[in-house]
């Protein structure tokens, strides 16, 4: 696992969207071969979605042959009402973007069968190959998606009872009226994260610093759900200064000689390739 830390979520946005940007063009996406990508909804992505619109505005980017899969969405909420996750990425991302909507997923929670729906779900992401890069945010409690602590490590995309932390965490999109936060999501299961090649978490505030904190310094463990990252061969978290209040200095002192590292390996790789000499592994300093 990798962590990078960024001063402030704006960079942090900028970071994981040249990083998305370059995994998507490198992989030259077709119709016939699109690029599958997994997204989150919250505060915590906005800068992301903010920097691949510019990028798509510049030319230097396209959704065109991108098929998306969102990681959870509330029942029984109206696909229209202001805080469903449809209206959400419709309103800060999809309208801004070249993407077909007909390659957009997201989860029905007002579907008659909501068990037959998740199931409908994994089945889709399969008919794709499976997810090529799963981006997500986390909740205070440490969930990633809506995998509620206590969730199985081996989830898959089913319903889910929200925890009491989550729905008042989540009640200032509701005029903060508890009340009218609602009680149950669908939400893709941990092993659907683990599934995907590559996994991308974006983490920022210090609200989030403990969750941040027990997923990795501490072992896997189900009531920190993104704990269950340490398992995966290609993870990346990208956090802010603020994120980092919990850890301990020397973790982040690591991580960051890690990322000066990783720079003195792709300069000399880059150095190589102008060079014309042989470059080694594509992938150079890229997994963990
Ligand atoms: N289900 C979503 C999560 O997928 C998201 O990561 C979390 C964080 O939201 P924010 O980024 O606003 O803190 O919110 C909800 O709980």
């Amino acid at each position: 696992m990798r962590l990078i830390i960024r001063d402030d979520p704006t960079a942090v946005g900028d970071y994981i969207a040249k990083y998305i940007a370059k995994r998507i063009n490198d992989f030259k996406p077709t119709a016939e071969k699109p690029f599958v990508l997994g997204l989150p909804t919250g505060s915590s992505p906005i800068p992301t979605y903010k920097a691949l619109i510019k990028f798509v505005q510049d030319g230097k980017l396209s959704f065109k042959n991108v098929v998306t899969f969102n990681m959870d969405e509330y029942v029984g909420l109206p696909e229209d009402h202001s805080e469903s996750y449809h209206t959400f990425m419709f309103r800060e991302f999809f309208s801004h973007v070249d993407i077909d909507p007909n390659n957009v997923n997201i989860l029905d929670g007002n579907a008659p069968d909501l068990i037959s729906e998740c199931k409908k779900y994994e089945e889709k992401i399969k008919s794709f190959g499976g997810i090529e890069l799963f981006l997500g945010g986390i909740g205070e409690d440490g969930h990633i998606a809506f995998n509620e602590p206590g969730s199985s490590l081996a989830s898959r995309t089913r319903i889910k009872t929200l925890a009491y932390d989550t729905i008042l965490a989540n009640a200032r999109f509701f005029n903060n009226d508890i009340e009218a936060v609602p009680r149950m999501a669908l939400t893709i299961g941990v092993g659907t994260v683990l599934d995907s090649r590559e996994v991308v978490v974006v983490v920022t505030g210090q609200r989030k610093s403990l969750a941040l904190s027990k997923a990795i310094e501490e072992g896997v463990n189900h009531l920190w759900t993104l704990s269950a990252l340490q398992t995966h061969p290609w993870a990346l978290i990208v956090v802010d200064e603020d994120a980092t209040a919990e850890l301990h200095v020397k973790t982040v002192k690591y991580f960051k000689s890690i990322e000066r590292v990783q720079e003195e390996v792709e300069q000399r790789h880059a150095k190589l390739k102008a060079q014309g000499l042989p470059e080694g592994d594509e992938q150079i300093g890229s997994m963990e």
